[in-house]
C-alpha cells in the first residue's frame, strides 16, 4: 500500500501540494486529475522522490520512505514512466528493455557477457518490445527514436522492471493517434492483473472515465474530491474547478 500523509511542498510562499493525505491500494487504478498547475506532477515528484517534501510523509507498506532518494524508492517498488533518464540513449531499443528485465531479475545494470547469454531474458525483452510495437525498430538506438516511440520504449522499460507501484504521468501526451491505443492497451492489461497499484495523471477525461477505478482531484495543491469516477466527475467541485466552469443559466443571465 502506498500512502501519503499531509504531503506538502512550498515553493517560496506558494503551496504547490497542500497537505494531501491519500492511500492507494494494489489492484486499483487511481486517476489524478485537476486543472493546469493544480499540483499533479508535483505530487508525483514528491511520491517518486524527485522533490523533497516540505512537510508530511510518503509511506510504502507502512514504511516511511520520505527521506529516501528517488533511486532507493525505485528499488523498493515505485516505478515511474517518462523520466527520460531511465533510457540509455546510445543503446538499442532491445538492449534498453533487456537491461531492465535483467535488473528486475537481480542482474544489475552491468552489461556482462554472462547476462547477455540469458536467452530467456532476451526473449522476455523481445515480447515487451513487441507489446509496444517497436520490434521493427529494436536495433535502433533510443536516442534516434521519435518522441512517441521513446515514450513507448519507456513504457516497455517500466513493464520490464514491473514495479509494485506504476506511476504514469500523461502517458499518451505527444503521441500520434495510432500510438495512443497501444499504450492504453498495455495499461488496461496491467490493470487486469489486479496486483499492481497504478497512478495515472491524465487530462483526457474519456481515458480517465474508462480506465480509472477511482479519481482524486487536486485543486490549488489540495485534495478536493476522491471517489468512484462517475460520482467524482459529476460532483460540483469537479464541474466548477476543472471540467466546464460552465456558468449555470442563472449566472449567464446575471453576467
Ligand atoms: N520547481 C518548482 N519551483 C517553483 N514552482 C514550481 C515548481 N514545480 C512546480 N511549481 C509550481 O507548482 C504548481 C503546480 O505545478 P504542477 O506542474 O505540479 O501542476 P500540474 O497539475 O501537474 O499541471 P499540468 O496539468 O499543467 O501539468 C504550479 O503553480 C507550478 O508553477
Amino acid at each position: 500500500m502506498l500512502e501519503t500523509r499531509n504531503l506538502t511542498i512550498r515553493f517560496g510562499g506558494h503551496v504547490a501540494v497542500d497537505h494531501v493525505s491519500c492511500a492507494f491500494a494494489p489492484g486499483t487504478l487511481t486517476a489524478i486529475v485537476g486543472p493546469n498547475g493544480a499540483g499533479k506532477t508535483t505530487y508525483f515528484n514528491l511520491i517518486s522522490g524527485q522533490l523533497p517534501a516540505s512537510e508530511g510523509q510518503v509511506l510504502l507498506d507502512d514504511m516511511d520512505i520520505t527521506a529516501l532518494p528517488a533511486p532507493l524508492r525505485t528499488r523498493r517498488g515505485l516505478g515511474r514512466a517518462f523520466q527520460l533518464t531511465q533510457l540509455f540513449p546510445n543503446l538499442s531499443v532491445l538492449e534498453n528493455v533487456r537491461l531492465a528485465v535483467q535488473a528486475r531479475h537481480g542482474g544489475g545494470l552491468n552489461w556482462w557477457q554472462v547476462w547477455r547469454d540469458r536467452k530467456d531474458w532476451l526473449e522476455e525483452a523481445r515480447e515487451l518490445v513487441a507489446g509496444v510495437r517497436l520490434l521493427d525498430k529494436q536495433a535502433a538506438t533510443a536516442a534516434s527514436l521519435p518522441h512517441g516511440d521513446q515514450r513507448k520504449l519507456e513504457v516497455a522499460v517500466l513493464m520490464a522492471l514491473d514495479p509494485r507501484v506504476y506511476m504514469f504521468d500523461e502517458p499518451t501526451a505527444g503521441m500520434s493517434v495510432d500510438e495512443v491505443p497501444v499504450v492504453l492497451d498495455l495499461i488496461r492489461a496491467l490493470k487486469a492483473r489486479r496486483d499492481r497499484t497504478i497512478l495515472l495523471v491524465e487530462h483526457k477525461m474519456d481515458v480517465v472515465r474508462e480506465l480509472a477505478d477511482r479519481i482524486i482531484v487536486l485543486h490549488h495543491g489540495a485534495l478536493v474530491a476522491d471517489g468512484e469516477p462517475a460520482a467524482v466527475i459529476a460532483s460540483d467541485v469537479v464541474q466548477q474547478a476543472y471540467l466546464g466552469q460552465a456558468p449555470t443559466a442563472g449566472e449567464e443571465e446575471a453576467a
